[in-house]
C-alpha cells in the first residue's frame, strides 16, 4: 500500500495494480478487500475510464478473451484454449458505450476485467472462474480506430445481422462450453442492450448490468431516501434527465416495484417522468425508442426547467453522460419544491457528472439528499459534514452473481433485481440515514454481497429456476463457495 500510495497518479496506481494482479493475484484480492474505498475507485470508476481511454498505450499483457468477426464459425474451437474449465461469470462487452466515454473500441476490455475483480473482491467468486470478454467488432471512433498503438480490430463496427450472429454464436458456445456461467452484458449501446437482453433473459442465464444493476442500486437508494424524506415510497413523484438504458433500466424495475405495492401498471407510469435531450418525454413525439414509449405521458411539450416547475418531481435521477446537466437553477427549483428534495447524479466516471455532490449540497443549502454513480468524498458546509452515497453498482451485480451460481439458476428474471434492492437497502443503518447517506459503507461489501446472494438464491428456489436441491445450509454453502484472499 505505502508503494501504491507513493504513485503520482491514479492512473499509474491502475497499472501497479494491473501488474500486481498478474504476478500475485492473492495479494491483489487482499489488499482490494482490506482497502476496497481506496482501492475500488483506481480499479473500476471512475479510474477504469481513464485507463480504458489509455488502455492501448498502458498495455501490458492480456487478460481475458477477444472475438472479432474474423472468428465467426470457430468461437467454440477457440474457447478450448481458455485454460480454465469451470468458467461462472463471463463480463461482455462491444467496448461501445463504456461508462458515459462513449465508443473507445477493444480499450473497453479495462471494464471486463475492473466488473469481475469485483466479483472477486466483493462477492468471492473465484478468479479463475471469471471470464473477460472483448467482442471486438470494430470502432467507429476514428481516433481510436487509427492510434498506431491500438489493439483492436482496426476497422469499423459490424451491425445488424453479423453482430447479432456473432454474439449469438457465442452466447451459445458458452452454454455447450460453461453451462454454468453467468454472462453479465456491460456497456452496449442502448439499442443493442436492449436488443440482447430481450433475445436472451427468458433463455440463458444473463443480466445486462447497465440496465438492470444500475437499476437495482437505484431502487435501493430511492427505499432508503423514504426514510429521510419521509414520503412513502408509493408516493414518489420521479423525473429522470436523460432516456438511455439506465434511465428506462431504473424505470422498469420502479414499475414492478410500484406494483408490488398495490399501484395499478398505470398509476406506476403515471409517477414517472422522462426528460431528455428533445424535452419532455410526451406520446406526441416522433423521435422516441421502443423502450422509451411506455413513459410519454399525454402533455405538452416542454423543456426540462419548465418540466420540473409543473411536474414537481421529488426525486430528480440524472442518466445523461453530461456533466453540468443539474445546472444551480434545477437545484434550486427542487430545493424550492422540496423539502428535501432528492438528486441522484447517476453518470459515469465523475467528469460525467450531472452535478457535483458539493454543488447539490450548496446550491440546495444542505437540504439535498444526493447520490451518485461514482464517488464523491464528503461535504464540509455551512459547518457541517454530508456524506453523499454512491449508488455503486458493486452493491448489487457480484451479490446477484454468486447467488445465481450458488442455486444454479437457469435464468435471472426481474424479481431477482428487485429482491436484490430490497436487500441492499436494508443493510442502510440508521447511522448511515443520519448522516444523509442512503447507502451503506463500501468497507461492509463482502457481507452485504454474502445477503443479497443469500437472498437472491432462496428467491430462485421459490421461483423454481434453481438447476439444484436447494442445501440445508444456503448461508453456509455461499461462506464455503466464496474464495477467500487470505494465506
Ligand atoms: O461502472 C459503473 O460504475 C456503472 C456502470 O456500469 C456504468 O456506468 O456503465
Ligand atoms: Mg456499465
Amino acid at each position: 500500500m505505502e508503494g501504491l500510495r507513493r504513485k503520482d497518479s491514479n492512473i499509474e496506481r491502475y497499472i501497479m495494480l494491473s501488474a500486481l494482479q498478474d504476478r500475485n493475484e492473492k495479494l491483489y484480492y487482499r489488499i482490494a478487500s482490506d482497502y476496497i474505498e481506496e482501492i475500488m475507485p483506481i480499479i473500476y470508476t471512475p479510474i477504469v475510464g481513464e485507463a480504458c481511454i489509455e488502455f492501448s498505450h498502458i498495455f501490458r499483457r492480456a487478460k481475458g478473451f477477444y472475438i472479432t468477426p474474423d472468428d465467426k464459425g470457430d468461437l467454440l474451437k477457440i474457447l478450448d484454449n481458455w485454460p480454465e474449465k469451470d468458467i461462472r461469470v463471463i463480463v461482455i462487452t462491444d467496448g461501445q458505450r463504456i461508462l458515459g466515454l462513449g465508443d473507445l473500441g477493444a480499450n473497453g476490455m479495462g471494464i471486463p476485467i475492473g466488473k469481475l475483480a469485483l466479483y472477486t473482491a466483493c462477492a468471492g467468486i473465484h478468479p479463475n472462474q471469471c471470464l473477460p470478454v472483448m467482442l471486438d467488432v470494430g470502432t467507429n471512433n476514428k481516433e481510436i480506430r487509427e492510434d498506431i498503438l491500438y489493439l483492436g480490430y482496426p476497422k469499423e463496427r459490424i451491425k445488424g445481422k453479423a453482430y447479432f450472429e456473432l454474439v449469438h454464436e457465442f452466447v451459445m458456445a458458452v452454454q455447450e462450453k460453461y453451462p454454468n456461467a453467468l454472462i453479465q452484458f456491460e456497456d452496449f449501446l442502448t439499442p443493442n442492450a436492449y436488443a440482447l437482453l430481450n433475445i436472451y433473459k427468458d433463455k440463458v442465464l444473463c443480466f445486462n448490468d447497465d440496465i438492470q444493476g444500475t437499476a437495482a442500486v437505484a431502487l435501493a437508494g430511492l427505499y432508503a431516501t423514504t426514510r429521510i424524506t419521509k414520503i412513502p415510497f408509493p408516493d414518489l413523484k420521479i423525473m429522470f434527465l436523460g432516456a438511455g438504458s439506465a434511465a428506462t433500466g431504473i424505470a422498469d424495475l420502479l414499475v414492478l416495484a410500484l406494483v408490488k405495492e398495490g399501484l395499478t401498471k398505470q398509476e406506476a407510469l403515471d409517477r414517472l417522468w422522462f426528460v431528455d435531450i428533445n424535452g419532455l418525454v410526451v406520446s406526441s413525439r416522433t423521435d422516441l425508442m421502443p423502450h422509451n414509449l411506455p413513459y410519454a405521458h399525454n402533455h405538452l411539450p416542454s423543456n426540462f426547467i419548465e418540466s420540473i416547475k409543473t411536474i414537481k418531481p421529488h426525486v430528480l435521477i440524472g442518466a445523461t453522460g453530461a456533466f453540468g446537466a443539474f445546472s444551480k437553477e434545477v437545484i434550486a427549483i427542487m430545493s424550492d419544491l422540496n423539502e428535501r428534495p432528492v438528486i441522484f447524479a447517476l453518470s459515469n466516471p465523475t467528469s460525467k457528472a450531472e452535478c457535483t455532490a458539493e454543488q447539490a449540497y450548496t446550491w440546495s443549502y444542505g437540504k439535498a439528499v444526493f447520490a451518485s454513480g461514482s464517488p464523491f468524498d464528503m461535504v464540509q458546509f455551512n459547518g457541517k459534514e454530508y456524506h453523499p452515497g454512491q449508488g455503486n453498482n458493486a452493491y448489487i451485480f457480484p451479490g446477484i452473481g454468486l447467488g445465481a451460481i450458488v442455486a444454479h439458476a437457469s435464468i435471472i428474471p426481474d424479481e431477482l433485481f428487485l429482491t436484490a434492492a430490497k436487500t441492499l437497502s436494508e443493510t442502510v443503518s440508521d447511522k448511515n440515514i443520519e448522516e444523509g447517506a442512503i447507502y451503506p459503507r463500501l468497507t461492509e461489501i463482502r457481507t452485504i454481497s454474502l445477503e443479497v446472494a443469500l437472498a437472491v438464491s432462496e428467491k430462485a428456489f421459490d421461483l423454481g429456476i434453481a438447476r439444484i436441491k436447494k442445501p440445508k445450509n444456503l448461508r453456509q454453502t455461499i461462506l464455503d463457495y466464496m474464495y477467500d484472499p487470505n494465506y
